[in-house]
C-alpha cells in the first residue's frame, strides 16, 4: 500500500459502528470531515463533532445508508463481519473508499488503511505495519512523537524563510540556506520557546550561509 494525503474537507465519512474503533475513527475524520456514525449503542465515545444516528442496520440496509449519506469513505467498525463484508461491498459499488476496521489481510483493491498518526501541524507523520501489527505501529509512534516536537513551528520558519528568499536569491542558494536552517541542531533546541530565539538563530544562519553580515 502507498501512503497518501487525503484532504476531507467538505466530505462526509460515515462510520458503521459506535464500539471503540468507530469512535477513533469518528474523532480522526472529525478534524475535517463531516461525519455520522450510525450504530444502536454508543459505547466508544468521544465522537469529536460527530452526527451519531441510533440505528442497527441489516446487511441489506447498508446500501441505502451509503446512498442517502453520499459520503467520499465508509468505515466498517461493526463486531458483524457480515455486515462489515455488506457495507464494504456497497461502498464499493457506490463508488467511495473504504476503510475496514476488521480486516487486514485481503484487502480488495481500492481500500484504505488507517495508520498510526503523529501531528505537530502542519507536520503529520504516519506508520503502517501492512496491517501486520498495529502494535508495532502504536510503539513507533510513541516514539516518533519525541522526535517530531517542534517540528510544526520549524516548518512555519523555513516556510516563511522560502517565501522571503524568493525574490531575492537563485533557487540553489535559497535551497542551500532553508536546508542549513531545517538541519541546525541550535534551531531545533530553541523551538517551542516562544521567545523570538528561533527567528535569530534563523537569521544568523541564512546570513552566514548567503556570505551576508547579519
Ligand atoms: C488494518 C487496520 C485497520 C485499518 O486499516 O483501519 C487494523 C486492524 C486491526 N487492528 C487490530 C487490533 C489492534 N489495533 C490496535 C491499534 C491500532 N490499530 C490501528 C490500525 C489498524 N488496525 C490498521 C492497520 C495499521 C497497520 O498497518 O499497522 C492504529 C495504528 C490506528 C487506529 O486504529 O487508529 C491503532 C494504533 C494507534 C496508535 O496508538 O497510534 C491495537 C493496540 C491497542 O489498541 O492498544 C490492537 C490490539 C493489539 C493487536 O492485536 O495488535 C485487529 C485485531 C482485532 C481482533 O483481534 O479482533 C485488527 C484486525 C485484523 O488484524 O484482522
Ligand atoms: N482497527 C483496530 O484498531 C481494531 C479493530 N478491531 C476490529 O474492529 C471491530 C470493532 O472493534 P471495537 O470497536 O473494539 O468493537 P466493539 O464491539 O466495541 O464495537 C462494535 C460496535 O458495533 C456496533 N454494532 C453492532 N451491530 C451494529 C449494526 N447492525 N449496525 C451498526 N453498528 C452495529 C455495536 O453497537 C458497537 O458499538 C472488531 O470487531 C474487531 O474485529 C478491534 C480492535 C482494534
Amino acid at each position: 500500500m502507498i501512503p497518501l494525503l487525503h484532504d476531507f474537507s467538505g466530505r462526509r465519512v460515515l462510520v458503521f459502528g459506535g464500539g471503540r474503533v468507530g469512535a477513533r475513527r469518528a474523532r480522526t475524520f472529525a478534524r475535517e470531515a463531516d461525519v455520522v456514525v450510525v450504530s444502536p449503542a454508543f459505547e466508544g465515545g468521544p465522537y469529536g463533532d460527530a452526527s451519531l444516528v441510533r440505528a442497527a442496520p441489516r446487511p441489506v440496509d447498508a446500501d441505502a445508508w451509503v446512498e442517502r449519506v453520499a459520503p467520499a469513505l465508509v468505515v466498517a467498525a461493526t463486531d458483524d463481519p457480515d455486515l462489515n463484508d455488506a457495507v464494504a461491498r456497497a461502498a464499493r459499488e457506490r463508488g467511495c473508499l473504504v476503510n475496514r476496521a476488521d480486516r487486514s489481510g485481503d484487502r480488495e483493491a481500492g481500500d484504505v488503511a488507517v495508520p498510526a498518526t503523529v501531528r505537530d501541524d502542519p507536520v503529520v507523520v504516519a506508520v503502517s505495519s501492512g496491517g501486520r501489527s498495529p502494535a508495532v505501529s502504536r510503539v513507533l509512534r510513541r516514539r516518533i512523537e519525541r522526535e517530531v516536537e517542534g517540528a510544526g513551528e520549524l516548518a512555519r520558519l523555513t516556510g516563511d524563510l522560502r517565501e522571503r528568499l524568493r525574490e531575492e536569491q537563485p533557487p540553489e542558494r535559497r535551497r542551500a540556506a532553508v536546508r542549513a536552517v531545517a538541519e541546525s541542531d541550535r534551531v531545533w533546541k530553541t523551538l517551542g520557546s516562544g521567545t523570538g530565539k528561533a527567528e535569530q538563530i534563523v537569521d544568523e544562519i541564512v546570513s552566514a550561509q548567503l556570505g551576508e553580515s547579519p
